[in-house]
């Protein structure tokens, strides 16, 4: 059997220690995943740890720069799995520089609160993550 390819992606909040919005990207390619939201990331290449990976993705991706907070972990496992093929490692993160804005990957981006978490169409594998982000004890409703 082949071993799960590690994605990583982050959970862009508009604080760190106080969020109130979670960005949600939606995705332009495959076809089977276009229209679907998601935490922007990808596949940590061989030579680059996964948090290096994680600043090339973003870079990539949406033209930002990002300070990382806490990894968001699952209740068992040290990562998510998310398909058949792949686990993810998602961290929080807050925009350093730059203004999120979709390349090639995605075509659209959505800051989220705590009551609109819902109200677009995520990856299935992502909805409960998007619940552990989003409900953790420091998340303010609004
Ligand atoms: N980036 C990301 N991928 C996710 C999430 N949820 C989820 O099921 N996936 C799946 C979709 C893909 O099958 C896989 C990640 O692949 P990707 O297409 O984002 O990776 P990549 O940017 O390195 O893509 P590529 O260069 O190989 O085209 O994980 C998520 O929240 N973020």
């Amino acid at each position: 059997m082949t071993p799960a390819r590690l994605v990583v992606a982050a959970a862009i909040v508009d604080d760190l220690h106080a969020p109130t919005r979670l960005l949600a990207a939606r995705r332009a390619y495959p076809e089977h995943l276009v229209g679907r939201w998601e935490f922007p990331g990808g596949k940590v290449e061989p030579d680059e740890t996964p948090e290096a990976g994680l600043h090339r993705e973003l870079a990539e991706e949406l033209g930002i720069v990002v300070e990382l907070g806490d990894e968001v972990v699952p209740a068992v496992g040290g990562a998510w799995t998310i398909t058949d093929r792949h686990v993810m490692r998602l961290w929080l993160a807050r925009v350093t520089e730059g203004e999120p804005s979709p390349a090639d990957a995605h075509d659209e981006v959505r800051w989220l609160s705590s009551a609109e978490r819902f109200s677009v169409p995520w990856l299935d594998a992502d909805v409960p993550i998007v619940d552990a982000v989003v409900d953790r004890p420091e998340f303010l409703a609004g």
